[in-house]
Order: C-alpha cells, then sequence, then structure tokens
C-alpha cells in the first residue's frame, strides 16, 4: 500500500499553529507584515508571490509587493531595499529568486537583516541551520519537506537519504536539516555519474532538480519514500514534477504528488516563519511557545 504525502493536509496543520501565534500576537497589539520584493517577471517567482500572496490574504495578514523591472540598476535597487529593510513596521522580507545577473546576491544579502530573512538565505540563519541552533530562520522548501516527513511519522535518524539537486535555496539547506536528523544523505547535482547507483540504495529520495520525468521506476527501490520538490510545465502544458509519479507509485511506500505536494508546505512555512520573525523582534515578548 502506497501513502500519498498530502500537502495541503500539511499545509493545513503548519496553519493551525499560524492562527495560534496570530491569536497571541494580537493580544500584544502586534500586526505582522510581508513585504515580497522581486526583480524581473519569471513565471516561477510570480506563481509562488501570487499563492503566498493569497495566503497571507486568508490569514488577514498584511502584505507589501515590491517589484522592480529586469534591467533595474544595482544601485538603483539596493538604496530601495535597504528602506525596505529598515522599515520598521516589515517584520519579513522574501526576496524571490533568482535575481537578474547583474544584481549581486552578495551586497543584498549584507543589507538584509536576518531577522526580517523568512526565507533563511542570510549567512546568519544558514550557520544556524549547520548548527543546529534554534533561533533561526530557515529556508522554506527544504523546512517543508521535514515538515512533511515529521506529519506523516517518518523517521530520518539511520535512513539513506539521497537529494536530487544541491542548490542553496532546497538540496544544501535540506541536506543539513536531514543530517541534523541522523540521516547519512547524498546529494547529487548534474554532474553525478550514475544517479540511479545513487537512488537505488535509498530509504528516502528527494527530488528538486527541475527535470520533468528525472526519477523513474529503475531509480527507485522497493518501499522507499519519495519527495518531489520539482515544480515543472510539461509538453501538455500540466504543472508536474521531477518523478514519473504513475510509474514509481506502486512501488514506494509514500510519495508526494505535484501538485499538492511539497509545494503546498513551502508557502505555508512562510507565513509561520513571518511569525517567528515578528516574535524575535519584539522580545522580549514572546507570544509564540518554544
Ligand atoms: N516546491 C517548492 O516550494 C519549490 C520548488 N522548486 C522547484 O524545485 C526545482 C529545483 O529548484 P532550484 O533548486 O531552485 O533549481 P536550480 O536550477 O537552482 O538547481 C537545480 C539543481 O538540480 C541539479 N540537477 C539538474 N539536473 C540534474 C540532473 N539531470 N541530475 C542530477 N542533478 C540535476 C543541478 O545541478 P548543478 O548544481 O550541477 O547545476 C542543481 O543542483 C525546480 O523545479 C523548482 O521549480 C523550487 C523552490 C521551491
Ligand atoms: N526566495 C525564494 N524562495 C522560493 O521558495 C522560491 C523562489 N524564491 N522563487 C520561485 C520558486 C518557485 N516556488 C514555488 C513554490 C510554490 C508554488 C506553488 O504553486 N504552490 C502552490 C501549490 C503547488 C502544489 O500544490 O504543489 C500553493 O502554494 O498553493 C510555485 C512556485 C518557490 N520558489
Amino acid at each position: 500500500m502506497t501513502t500519498i504525502l498530502d500537502g495541503k493536509k500539511v499545509a493545513a496543520a503548519v496553519g493551525e499553529k499560524v492562527k495560534t501565534a496570530l491569536e497571541l500576537s494580537e493580544k500584544h497589539g502586534i500586526k505582522p507584515k510581508i513585504a515580497f520584493v522581486r526583480i524581473g517577471d519569471l513565471s516561477d517567482s510570480i506563481a509562488y508571490e501570487n499563492s503566498a500572496k493569497r495566503l497571507f490574504g486568508k490569514f488577514g495578514i498584511e502584505a507589501e509587493q515590491h517589484h522592480f523591472p529586469a534591467d533595474v540598476s544595482l544601485r538603483q535597487f539596493l538604496n530601495r531595499f535597504r528602506e525596505i529593510n529598515q522599515d520598521y513596521s516589515v517584520n519579513g522580507i522574501l526576496l524571490l529568486q533568482p535575481v537578474p545577473d547583474h544584481i549581486d546576491m552578495k551586497r543584498v544579502i549584507e543589507i538584509m537583516n536576518p531577522v526580517k530573512d523568512i526565507d533563511g538565505i542570510t549567512p546568519m540563519n544558514m550557520g544556524k541551520v549547520i548548527t543546529g541552533e534554534k533561533d533561526r530562520l530557515e529556508p522554506c522548501t527544504p523546512a517543508g519537506v521535514i515538515e512533511m516527513l515529521d506529519y506523516y511519522d517518518i523517521p530520518l535518524e539511520g535512513k539513506k537519504v539521497t537529494i536530487v539537486g544541491a542548490s542553496n535555496v532546497v538540496g544544501k539547506p535540506l541536506s543539513i536539516l536531514m543530517m541534523n536528523r541522523g540521516a547519512t544523505v547524498t546529494v547529487c547535482n548534474v554532474h553525478t555519474p550514475d544517479l540511479v547507483a545513487e537512488t537505488k540504495n535509498s530509504d528516502v529520495i528527494v527530488s528538486a532538480a527541475g527535470v520533468v520525468n528525472l526519477i523513474r521506476e529503475e531509480h527507485v527501490k522497493e518501499g522507499a519514500v519519495i519527495v518531489d520538490v520539482g515544480i515543472n510545465v510539461n509538453d501538455d502544458g500540466k504543472i508536474v514534477g521531477d518523478v514519473d509519479f504513475e510509474g514509481v507509485k506502486d512501488k514506494c511506500s509514500f510519495i508526494s504528488p505535484v501538485p499538492g505536494g511539497a509545494g503546498s508546505v513551502t508557502s505555508s512555512l512562510l507565513v509561520y516563519q513571518l511569525m517567528l520573525a515578528t516574535d524575535f523582534q519584539k522580545e522580549p515578548v514572546l507570544f509564540l511557545e518554544s
């Protein structure tokens, strides 16, 4: 029997935590606010911004949107980004990635206040992910994968995990989060000579490569857990993941679909991380339980 990992259910559970946090913050007269910052018009970024904005709206949380043309000068952008950072009313910032090549992320990250960094991209938060410190903001997509595995009581300790994809946004931070849970982790990239050899003996496979049909029946061990993070558009114009869902689903014990899987959890965690960020900023008024 294969269990489908239902991202909507996991997102709803995160939503309950958000509601509790919102009630507590309201008691203290605190109204959190997020700022979306987007340069250019990449369809991936627009899709994420729109779905996340809708979700913030559902919780009655205020959202500001700052859009810049793809050819905005670095200096102009940094000046405005600095102002958004310093705006006392903004508790969390989501910078949609990737940014155009001429926007030097190093300079942007230098400006970003780590306690407003609700997608965990600053060195301070990344460092805390590595050392396992609790007072941190995590990248939402990898955190969502962990949230999903926890929701379904899927253990990581002692498991062999293969992550396909090694980006700063998904693969790399996820590998650390999983190592911190006692997993033995392999991270693959385009140079991996034999992907099947890596995935075939894995208890858990996470694919975050952005390649349609990358993970097929021959990649999967009987009874494996598969989390598909990929969001791609196939030849028929449909949204699909990296995994040949129909081809592998009977072989694994748990599998997340696309849509309705990992992607749904990402935006709900973004809202939760805004609550955490707001809480960190309002110390000593700690309104979230630890
Ligand atoms: N569910 C969600 O909430 C989110 C989903 N996504 C989706 O996840 C996917 C990955 O996103 P992102 O990490 O930003 O993408 P990137 O393009 O930044 O990274 C892709 C990674 O996959 C590796 N890769 C690509 N092709 C192969 C291959 N054939 N075999 C092995 N490794 C491969 C690349 O290797 P190399 O390093 O060598 O180039 C790279 O490390 C995309 O589909 C994206 O849309 C992204 C963010 C959030
Ligand atoms: N700093 C940054 N962090 C990101 O995490 C990030 C980013 N930039 N840039 C763009 C990519 C792409 N991405 C998506 C996530 C969810 C949906 C999505 O459609 N989510 C649906 C559900 C989809 C599903 O059901 O699988 C929802 O939230 O309702 C789309 C795209 C995040 N990204």
